[in-house]
């Protein structure tokens, strides 16, 4: 098993280390390194190596997932590089959203990038993760990387960064907007007299419902689903004018535009 070294043990990193345990039983010694060593106490439990050193961590691995923040990575990188790093038989794998290969690159002259986009549903092994694979890695890597990502759900395989920071916005950050409408629902339910505890389990079983219906039904587009709830001048129907009377398609499609604006902000930037 290729040496492997998490840069940042935040959210995402946790979500990919704990795919990586599940399916690899042989990946013992994963390095994870960040600025709190407390805060890496629960990798250090699922027997990582931890440290505070960065430099210690990618110097000891082949494989380096940067964890961290795209507003960290530019001074993270340069700290590797400043500290004698010699990437060129090391794999960088960048979940930074905004950050660009050809900038990892002028930082760190490292020959071999993947760039990743997961989302957090990766957690329990149901999420979506996009990946891109510069001309440069081989077919050996490739197939190591992916098999490292293959446990975090569906492995969506892009043909440009671009793709990256679609998926980035079409599934990384929409959970952030499901939650959102589970939430109101939620407060609604509890506008309409139930306990909090009853309104989180309607909210569970209709996402789960819901979400079931479309998987079974594989073969019948979403509207088709949804004309099924829909009665002819029945109640369904209100609701969904008011869906339309506030555009809610709009509103979606600027929600998307949104966060590819903030991408490609940080694309300048960084
Ligand atoms: N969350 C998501 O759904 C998704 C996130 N991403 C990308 O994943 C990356 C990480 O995001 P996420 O996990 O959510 O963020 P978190 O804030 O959870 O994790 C960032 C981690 O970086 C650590 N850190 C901060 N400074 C340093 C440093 N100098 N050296 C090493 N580690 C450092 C932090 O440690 P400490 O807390 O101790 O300061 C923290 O553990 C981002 O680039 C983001 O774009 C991509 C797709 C989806
Ligand atoms: O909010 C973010 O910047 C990251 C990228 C996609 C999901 N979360």
């Amino acid at each position: 098993m290729s040496k492997i070294a998490f840069i940042g043990g935040g959210n995402m990193s946790s979500c990919i280390f704990d795919g990586i345990k599940r399916a690899h039983k042989d990946a013992d010694d994963i390095y994870v390194s960040g600025p709190h060593l407390e805060k890496l106490a629960k990798f250090a439990d699922k027997k990582a190596k931890i440290t505070t050193s960065n430099v210690e961590a990618a110097k000891e691995s082949d494989i380096i997932f940067l964890g961290v923040k795209p507003q960290m990575l530019t001074s993270v990188l340069q700290e590797l590089k400043d500290n004698g790093i010699d990437f060129s038989a090391k794999i960088l794998v960048s979940m930074a959203a905004g950050f660009k290969i050809a900038s990892i690159r002028r930082l760190t002259a490292a020959p071999y990038i993947v760039r990743i986009m997961p989302s957090t549903p990766a957690k329990i092994g149901l999420g979506i993760t996009g990946i891109y694979f510069e001309n440069g890695i081989d077919d050996k890597n490739k197939k190591l990387i992916s098999s490292l990502l293959e446990p975090l759900g569906m492995l969506c395989r892009l043909n440009s960064e671009e793709g990256i920071n679609a998926i980035g916005a079409l599934a990384g950050s929409a959970p952030a907007f499901l939650y959102r409408f589970f939430e109101a629902v939620e407060h609604e339910c509890i506008r309409y007299g139930f306990s909090q505890s009853d309104a989180r389990k309607i909210v569970e079983q209709l996402g789960l419902g819901t979400s079931s219906m479309v998987i079974h039904n594989h073969e019948t587009p979403i509207s088709a689903l949804r004309e099924a709830v829909t009665s002819k001048g029945g109640t369904t129907y209100e609701g969904l004018q008011q869906m339309t009377a506030f555009k809610f398609e709009e509103m979606i499609e600027e929600v998307f535009k949104a966060c590819m604006k903030k991408t490609h902000l940080f694309e300048e930037m960084f």
